[in-house]
């Protein structure tokens, strides 16, 4: 993690090919973060992105003013030049990503593109496309190599959560990706690692003599991380019925974040070091051993079957699991994920409760780290109320990303594309965390298919489902 690195502007040849351009992550999430990127001066001056189409070229139009509203509904500027040089980047391409005799055409552009510029570009491939089609797509950049690297110019590969199903397609997919690209092509994309929030969790945990000599089961009653959303699934019928909640968010931000949240001090603030402790604590993280339905919920939204147009679906839009960590720091301390959609707000953070020790019930202190929206810590703490009695009341003391640094932080999907660049894996997950996270909720997954368990209905919304506040009261008791 190279400090002020993303103030650097890279100046690796770059072509980045994009599959799956006419979707939703790339609407509202590449693009966007490409114009920023491309805004703030920190693209390569030679980079070509290859779009790749399904359908028509004229896709390419649809989606640059997709870019356009996505930025406005989110009260970012859109300054027409600078989508222009955007597009002018861009080269359309329509493809079947199934069909290994395209790749061959792929192929081609992407040479003529350094013949172009005469000088070989690195390449990124990014997989911004259902997970269902990863395997065939990786196959056919393998066959038409399009996978190997010359001369030390770089080839990557960049595929996006979830990796995976369960802990069994996830090792075929690990496997399969090992045939074609090596350990340090592939990039595991866990967007929520790069939000600056998040980067921030290890130098506020490690670098504060004060946090660092309370963060442990002395100091620390119960945790609870959540990424509760408003929105609903947007459309996204046949990714979501394919997936639900528990897979969607939990298994990969949710895990992620708990292990950046408990794990030990890496020995340096890099790459190898920061994974092989978040390894660690993963590999400790276990599952109470009551009865699931004690420890996990899931829900279902009242309309998502109408959405889907399937009356009999069972996917979830709403988990909640209680866990705990076997080792000697972290023993008794619950840890709560929850996530859902459709719910009374948006809302995703840390939050950390702090053990009364001398029982002297005055009220909590709890530190709160907020992810999104309105980035910061909060830290909540007892004071007496002004006037001429004792009476306390909660306060808090707030750290405001807003108001405490000046510029603007780089959105999550930025950071991912400067760091493709860039070459740095360290906020992408590596395939031992993609395994043990999915190790870990396998009893859950299983108990869920096996049982044909039913979510519990809830309102648009609302809170969520009666059980699932249930497990989240159990932790505050
Ligand atoms: N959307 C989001 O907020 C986030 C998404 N992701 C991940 O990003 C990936 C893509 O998600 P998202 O953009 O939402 O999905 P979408 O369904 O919106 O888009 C998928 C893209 O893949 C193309 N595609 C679909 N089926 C095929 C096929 N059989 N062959 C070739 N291309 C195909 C679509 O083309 P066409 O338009 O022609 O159908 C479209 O361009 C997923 O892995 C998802 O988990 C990760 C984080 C956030
Ligand atoms: O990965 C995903 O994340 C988004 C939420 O991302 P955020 O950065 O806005 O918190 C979620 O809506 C989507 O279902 C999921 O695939």
């Amino acid at each position: 993690m190279g400090s002020n690195s993303h103030l650097q502007t890279l100046s690796n040849p770059t072509t980045l090919v994009i599959f799956g351009a006419s979707g939703n992550l790339a609407q509202i999430k590449l693009f966007p973060a490409l114009y920023e990127l491309l805004a703030y001066g920190h693209l390569p001056e030679r980079l070509s992105i290859v779009a790749i189409f399904r359908q028509s070229s004229a896709a390419l139009d649809t989606v640059m003013s997709q870019v356009e509203v996505t930025m406005l509904r989110q009260h970012r500027e859109c300054d027409p030049a600078i989508l222009a040089r955007l597009k002018s980047l861009i080269r359309p391409i329509i493809m079947d990503s199934t069909n290994q005799e395209d790749y061959y055409r792929l192929r081609d552009m992407l040479d003529g593109i350094d013949h172009e510029f005469s000088v070989a570009h690195q390449r990124i491939f990014y997989l911004a496309i259902p997970p269902s089609i990863f395997k065939p797509v990786i196959a056919c950049l393998g066959a038409a190599e399009l996978n190997k690297e010359y001369d030390g110019v770089a080839r990557r590969i960049f595929i996006e959560k979830p990796f995976g199903s369960d802990l069994a397609s996830a090792r075929d997919l690990i496997d399969s990706i090992k045939t074609h690209f090596e350990e340090h092509q592939i990039y595991r994309i866990d967007h929520y690692l790069a939000k600056e929030t998040v980067q921030n969790i290890l130098t506020f945990r490690f670098q504060n003599p004060l946090i660092r000599s309370i963060w442990n089961r002395d100091g620390i009653d119960y945790i609870h991380i959540r990424a509760l959303e408003k929105i609903d699934i947007e459309g996204r019928s046949d990714f979501y019925e394919s997936l639900g909640a528990l897979r969607d968010l939990l298994q990969s931000h949710l895990l992620q974040l708990m292990a950046l949240i408990m794990m030990d001090a890496p020995t340096a603030m890099e790459s190898h070091a920061i994974h092989e402790q978040k390894n660690a604590l993963l590999g400790a993280i276990k599952l109470p051993t009551e009865p699931i339905d004690e420890f996990a919920n899931r829900g279902q939204y009242q309309g998502y079957r109408e959405e889907v147009n399937n009356p009999e679906s069972q996917v979830e839009t709403y988990a909640i699991v209680k866990l705990g960590v076997d080792l000697p720091e972290w023993h008794g301390v619950p840890v709560v994920l929850e996530t859902g959609k459709a719910l009374d707000h948006k809302d995703t953070s840390i939050e950390v409760v702090f053990r009364d020790r001398h029982n002297i019930d005055s009220g909590r202190n709890t530190l709160t780290i907020h992810v999104q929206p309105d980035e910061g810590i909060e830290l909540q703490l007892t004071a007496k109320s002004p006037g001429f009695g004792y009476e306390t009341r909660p306060v808090s003391m707030n750290f405001s990303y807003n108001t405490a640094f000046e510029g603007k932080n780089p959105e999550a999907y930025e950071r991912v594309l400067f760091d493709a660049i860039a070459g740095d894996q360290t906020l992408f997950s590596t395939s031992a965390e993609v395994l043990a996270c999915w190790e870990i909720l396998e009893p859950i997954i299983q108990t869920w298919r096996n049982h044909n368990s039913i979510p519990e209905s809830y309102t648009k919304g609302s809170e969520g489902p009666v059980g699932g506040i249930g497990i989240r009261k159990s932790v505050t008791t």
